[in-house]
Order: structure tokens, then C-alpha cells, then sequence
């Protein structure tokens, strides 16, 4: 402090005095920016309220503090950093003080010993806009939450209701089958990120609102209506807005995006109403199936939250649901059979299980997951190297709390980074190769309690569809690796696919997955019921 007092009085003396020489004016601008350098150093280091040091990171400039590290993948751009920075780290992205924790023991100390604390969500402009923060994924942790999260875990993803759903998987994924093998069957490639898209929403559209939108043989208003919104609501959510980092730019819009949410959000609101509205007048009889949306709409009020939710909250979980629920399965898919032909060996061992499971009479069904042991490796390994939601969803942190021996302020946004968690040399050996086999003799789960493997998350804000998502996951697989030979178009190399990917709602394929499919089952098994006569 001494030393700053010093500097501190020779600079006034400098400045006070009226004539200044050049080499003055020198000391002047040398001692202006080491006092802003030792201060900034200052704050960076030591909180006023505590003695406990902050979380070392890289320094933050004026304004845009640490946002330009970022480039387009964060999470890589992350987990490079905490190769120089730690475990634990603290960075400035424009305003927002965020953390970032890239190991399981530090993903242990935000999503279990402070997940009380650590389970809220920062504040976005898109999220303000479309939900009111009445939905699930942006809502602050409280009563409403809470409800919501009880309602969709025991309505629409207890294991009760994924039984009743069997149903639509099985033909939305049998139209899947039998789509590819009607494109394939004269040799030509399939594109896997459009039928595997497809299939994910329209699975989740008829749990919603019995309706399916994609590939159905006629075309109206409605559907043309949804698939537009629901394009431009997955490349909205995906997009990072500058005007929530750096607040003094808001007004300005620079990308639009709060232009884009106003004018989404007009027609979800009318897309929504309409469903709503036919739905209500629908009323259908006890013993009749419901759908997600019937049970919204008769909410028994539950903890005496709401008598029966609202538009925006029904609107809000929808979206949801559709942002969270398809591109992510869709996504892991395409990887994993991405990895599955650059491992020829480990597609064979695949079969093989399905063979011996299975047999070749007859399709893959959801009773046999439980059996396909070396399937379900293939599935966690996917999820290590592929998590779709690496950073996962933000977290906030309501008060201030000590993680790793550092100081966290109160409403730090907190990244876990489960890109670097999954890459953790504490956890794993090799950890860039893909390698299913260090899941077969091992316990190690997706379900939230093994830190080391987190692609749903744990805790309080934890992934609500995970029972729906991991069955859909490896009955899809199963289906499409005991259907059919996969090859890539000739004159392709496996070793020469192009692995790049696209940061947004999940991480896919920058460049989708092309590849032929030979059918390795009798042929009657690729016939399909035409989904259009009954829905
Ligand atoms: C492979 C598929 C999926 C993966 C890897 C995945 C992963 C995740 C992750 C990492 C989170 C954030 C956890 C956190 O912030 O701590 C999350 C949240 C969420 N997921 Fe999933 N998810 C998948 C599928 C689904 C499905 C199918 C649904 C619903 C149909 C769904 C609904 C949600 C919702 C509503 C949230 C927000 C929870 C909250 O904020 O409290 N997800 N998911």
C-alpha cells in the first residue's frame, strides 16, 4: 500500500505543477495506467467483505471484459483456459461476473453442496421476452419452479406415462426405419441431422398435443406454421446476445434478437391459443389418453400454486420441452453413429449384442434394453464425448457462497463446463479417444449422481426429461444399428469425416452426416403403417 501512496503523491505533484515537460507528461500516463493495473488486481484478488481470495482467470479489459476469449465454441475455448487457470475460474464476460468449474469435484461443490444456492438461472433478454421466466428452463428457482418441474416428472416423463407413450415411439420410429430404407435402397445417402430432427419432434408433438408436423404426406397452414417456428426458435435459443453482457448496448438490439423474440413470440402466442382453445373444447372422457397439454389444462392445483396454468406458463413448457427434448436426442444420435463408423470394430460388437438379444426375426424392442449392455456403454460414451449441452444451462447463484477455498459474489452466472468435466484427467484415462469399453465394467451413470459423467446435469436444476431422453436415445440406435449396414458415399474415408460442430441449442454436426443404409433383416420388417391415416 506504501508503494501506491508513493506513486499516488508523485503524480499529484507532477499534475499540480503548470509546466509540464514531455517526460513528464511520460510519468503522468505510466503511473495513470499501473495505478488502473494494481487496482483492477486489487479487485480481481480480494473481495472487500472477506479475506478469501477470488477465483483466478484471465484479465478483464474495459466493457467487454473477457467476452472476445469466447470465440464460437466456448466450452473448448473454457476448458483451454482452465488448462492455465484451474479448476475453478473467474471471468468477466462484458458486466456479468461468471465462474467457470471444469472438474467433477468442482461440479460436486455447485450442483450438490451449494445446489440450493446455485440453482437459479441469470436473466435473459430472450427469455424476459418469450416466457416471462414462467417456463422451466429460465425460470429463478422458487415455488413456481418447483411445481412445474413435479408436474412434467410425474405426468409426462414417470415411468407410467413413458409406458403409455411406447405406442408413438415405436411408429414414429418405424416410419424413421422404413423412410431410410426407402431412400437407401437404390444406394443413395441419407441425410441423418433432417430424419433424425424430424423424428425427435414429431415424437414430442404428439406427447404434447397428439400432432405430428414433419414428413406427413399433406401440408396445411398449421404445420407449415409450426415447422417455420420451430426453426427459428431453435436458432434463436442457441444464439448468444451480446446485449445481455454488456448492458449499456441493449437499447441499440445490435443482432435483432430482441426484434426477432417480439415478433416469434406474437405467433407462438397465436399458435398456442389456437391448440389451446380446441383442446379445451375437445374434453375428452376419463378413460380416454391425454396428451401433456390436456394435462396442463386440468392442473389439480398442486402445493396450491395456480388453479389452472396459464397460456404463458403452458406456452413457456412447451417450448421447452421442444427446445430441450429434440435437437439434443437427434444430436446424440447422429454423433454416435458418427463414432460407430469410424469404429468399424466397435459397430461390430454392436450388432453382434443385437443379434444374440434380438435374433434377425423380428424388430429391436424396448424390453431388450435392459439386455443390450454394451449398447447402453456406447450410449454414456456418446454423451461423454458428445454432451449436447456442454456448458449446460446457466446457473446463478442467489447469495454468496465459498467453492474450492475461493469467494463466489452473490448472482455470479456459473458455467459447468461437462465438455472439460468429461475430459477430466482425474476421471479418465485417454480421455479423447472414444472408448465404450471403459463403461462396460463399471456403474458409472448419466443419472446425476456420478460427477465425473454429467451430460443431464444433477441436482435441483437437472435435466426433467432424462428417463424420456435416454430411452429414446437407445431404442433409436437400436432400431437403426440392428436395421440396417451402415457405409459412407463412395469415396469416403471413415478417418476423413469432418467432425467440426456448431455451438447453439445443442452441439451437432457442423456438416450433417451423410451415409447409405443397407437393409440386414427379411424385408418385411421395414414396412411402415402410413402415420398420416391416423393422426
Ligand atoms: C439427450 C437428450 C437430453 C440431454 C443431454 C439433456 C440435457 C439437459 C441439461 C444438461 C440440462 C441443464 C441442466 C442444468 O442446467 O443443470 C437440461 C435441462 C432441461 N431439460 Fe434436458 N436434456 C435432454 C433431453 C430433454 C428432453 C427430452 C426434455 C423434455 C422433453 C428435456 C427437458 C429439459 C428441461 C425442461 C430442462 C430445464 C430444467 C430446469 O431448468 O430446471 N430435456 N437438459
Amino acid at each position: 500500500m506504501k508503494y501506491l501512496q508513493n506513486m499516488g503523491s508523485m503524480f499529484w505533484l507532477l499534475f499540480i505543477s503548470k509546466r509540464r515537460e514531455p517526460a513528464q507528461l511520460k510519468i503522468i500516463a505510466a503511473t495513470i495506467a499501473v495505478l488502473i493495473f494494481l487496482h483492477r488486481l486489487f479487485k480481481l484478488f480480494f473481495h472487500q467483505h472477506t479475506k478469501l481470495k477470488r477465483a483466478p482467470g484471465p484479465f478483464p479489459w474495459p466493457v467487454v471484459g473477457n467476452l472476445l476469449i469466447l470465440g464460437k465454441l466456448p466450452h473448448r475455448a473454457f476448458y483451454k483456459l482452465s488448462k492455465k487457470y484451474g479448476d475453478i475460474m473467474e471471468l468477466k464476460l462484458g458486466s456479468v461476473l461468471t465462474i467457470v468449474v471444469s472438474s467433477p469435484e468442482m461440479a460436486k461443490q455447485v450442483l450438490k453442496v451449494h445446489d440450493l444456492i446455485c440453482a437459479s438461472r441469470p436473466e435473459t433478454i430472450a427469455s424476459k421476452i418469450m416466457f416471462e421466466q414462467h417456463d422451466i428452463a429460465w425460470a429463478p428457482y422458487g415455488d413456481h419452479l418447483r411445481h412445474m418441474r413435479k408436474l412434467s416428472t410425474s405426468e409426462l416423463f414417470s415411468l407410467k406415462s413413458l409406458e403409455d407413450s411406447k405406442n408413438v415411439r415405436n411408429e414414429e420410429l418405424s416410419w424413421l426405419v422404413h423412410g431410410i430404407f426407402e431412400h437407401c435402397k437404390e444406394g443413395n445417402p441419407a441425410n441423418m441431422q433432417t430424419s433424425l430432427f424430424s423424428t425427435s419432434m414429431n415424437v414430442i408433438s404428439r406427447l404434447l398435443f397428439t400432432k405430428r408436423y414433419f414428413n406427413t404426406m399433406h401440408s396445411d397452414e398449421e404445420s407449415e406454421e409450426f415447422k417455420d417456428l420451430a426453426t427459428k426458435i431453435m436458432n434463436i435459443s442457441g444464439v448468444f446476445n451480446i446485449s445481455d453482457y454488456v448492458p449499456f448496448l441493449k437499447p441499440f438490439d445490435l443482432q435483432a434478437i430482441r426484434l426477432e423474440c417480439i415478433q416469434i413470440n406474437l405467433r407462438v402466442d397465436r399458435f398456442f391459443h389456437k391448440i389451446i382453445q380446441d383442446h379445451l373444447k375437445e374434453k375428452k372422457k376419463a378413460n380416454e389418453s391425454k396428451d401433456f397439454l390436456d394435462v396442463m389444462l386440468s392442473d389439480p392445483s398442486v402445493d396450491g400454486v395456480s388453479d389452472r396454468l396459464d397460456e404463458i406458463t403452458i406456452k413457456g413448457v412447451a417450448i421447452d420441452i421442444f427446445v430441450a427434448g429434440t435437437d439434443t436426442i437427434a444430436t446424440t444420435v447422429e454423433w454416435a453413429l458418427v463414432e460407430l463408423i469410424r469404429h468399424p470394430n466397435v459397430i461390430k460388437k454392436v450388432q453382434d449384442e443385437l443379434d444374440d438379444v434380438v435374433g434377425q426375426e423380428r424388430v429391436v424392442d424396448e424390453n431388450d434394453i435392459p439386455q443390450l449392455k454394451y449398447l447402453q456403454a456406447v450410449v454414456k460414451e456418446t454423451f461423454r464425448l458428445h454432451a449436447p449441452g456442454p456448458l449446460l444451462i446457466p446457473h446463478e447463484n442467489k447469495e454468496a457462497c465459498e467453492i474450492g477455498g475461493y469467494h463466489i459474489p452473490a448472482k455470479s452466472q456459473i458455467f459447468v463446463n461437462v465438455w472439460a468435466v468429461h475430459r477430466h484427467p482425474s476421471a479418465y484415462e485417454n480421455p479423447f479417444h472414444f472408448n465404450p469399453e471403459r463403461f462396460v465394467e463399471n456403474l458409472i451413470d448419466v443419472k446425476g449422481v456420478d460427477f465425473q459423467l454429467l451430460p443431464f446435469g444433477s441436482g435441483r436444476r437437472m435435466c426433467p426429461g432424462l428417463n424420456y431422453a435416454l430411452l429414446m436415445v437407445q431404442i433409436e440406435m437400436a432400431k437403426l444399428l440392428h436395421s440396417f449396414t451402415w457405409t459412407l458415399p463412395k469415396g469416403q474415408n471413415p478417418q476423413d469425416i469432418d467432425m467440426a460442430e456448431i455451438f447453439g441449442v445443442s452441439i451437432p454436426k457442423k456438416i450433417p452426416l451423410q451415409v447409405v443404409a443397407s437393409a440386414r433383416l427379411p424385408l418385411h420388417l421395414y414396412a411402415s403403417k402410413k402415420l398420416d391415416a391416423f393422426i
